[in-house]
């Protein structure tokens, strides 16, 4: 039997009053997270800071509107008096080197990095410290996405916002862009325009036929599809691979034409 006295924001503990001898196992967890509760307090969970940080991600196929809305928040928060800072990839070398650019041309001064774990060297201790939120662009290319995003938010107090896809080319996972899904507030699938018919796009199609997964572009490279005419794209690049392979002339047959040639 355990009475809660009080539970208050304060980590104010249940004192149990155990009518039984504590060998149960809940009786048991209840003391063993009493004595964790009053050995930890809320500052030394964050690192000390008194704002517990907070992670956003946004994600979906190419031209669905990602850095738009990263840009969107960003400014929103600048414009409440927050401190910010914007970083990309610096594989991202399509528009600008120094801005994150949206394909309709919006710009926003940014760090370009190779890894975001030289972000708070570069920009200095101090800045850093006074940092209230951190836009990152093209997460898809940082493999140290996870581990930033857990020291920055977890221990550092910041919000970040993650914009990234979430799917390369082939529709597998892009990079570390799902892994930070756990350790998010919010999530948000932006959908673009099927360039085919105009339906609600959810997938990126490459329309070059590098199959390297990273792959520097726009709309030269790429394009916004829906479910139908990825899959329909797919059945034409099988079916055009089919008949070449059938148009192939079988490697003894052309020793024998070079032969006769
Ligand atoms: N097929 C398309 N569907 C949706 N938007 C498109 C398409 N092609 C070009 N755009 C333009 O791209 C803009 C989105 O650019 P951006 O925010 O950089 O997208 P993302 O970061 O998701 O690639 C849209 O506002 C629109 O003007
Ligand atoms: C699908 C896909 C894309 N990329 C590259 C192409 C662009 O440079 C970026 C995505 O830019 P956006 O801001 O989302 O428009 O990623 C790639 O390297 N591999 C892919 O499969
Ligand atoms: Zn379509």
């Amino acid at each position: 039997m355990y009475t809660i006295l009080s539970i208050n924001r304060n980590l104010s503990l249940p004192i149990p009053s155990v009518t039984e001898s504590p060998n149960t196992s809940f009786q048991f967890w209840v003391l063993s997270m009493t004595a964790f509760k009053s050995s930890v307090s809320l500052s030394a969970i964050n690192g000390g800071h008194a704002k517990a940080g907070e992670v956003h991600v946004i994600i979906g196929p190419m031209f669905a509107g990602k850095t738009t809305d990263l840009l969107r928040r960003i400014q929103s928060e600048s414009s409440s008096g927050r401190n910010v800072a914007m970083i990309k990839s610096s594989k991202d070398t399509r528009y600008a080197k120094d801005s994150v650019v949206t394909h309709d041309g919006l710009k926003f001064p940014c760090w370009a990095l190779p890894d975001l774990a030289s972000f708070q060297h570069k920009l200095g201790d101090d800045e850093y410290q006074k940092l209230d939120v951190i836009g990152i662009d093209e997460a898809q290319f940082f493999e140290d996405l996870y581990d930033f995003c857990c020291k920055a938010a977890d221990h550092d107090g910041k919000t970040i916002i993650v914009a990234g896809l979430d799917g390369d080319y082939l529709r597998r996972s892009f990079g570390p862009v799902l892994d930070v899904i756990p350790l998010a507030d919010t999530v948000t699938k932006l959908t673009a325009r099927c360039e085919l018919c105009g339906k609600r796009a959810f997938f990126t199609w490459r329309k070059t036929s590098e199959t390297r997964t990273e792959l520097i572009g726009g709309s030269d490279v790429y394009m916004p599809v829906c479910r139908q005419h990825y899959v329909s794209g797919e059945a034409v690049i099988e079916s055009t691979r089919t008949v070449l392979e059938s148009c192939k002339v079988p490697n003894d047959s052309q020793t024998e034409v070079s032969a006769a040639m």
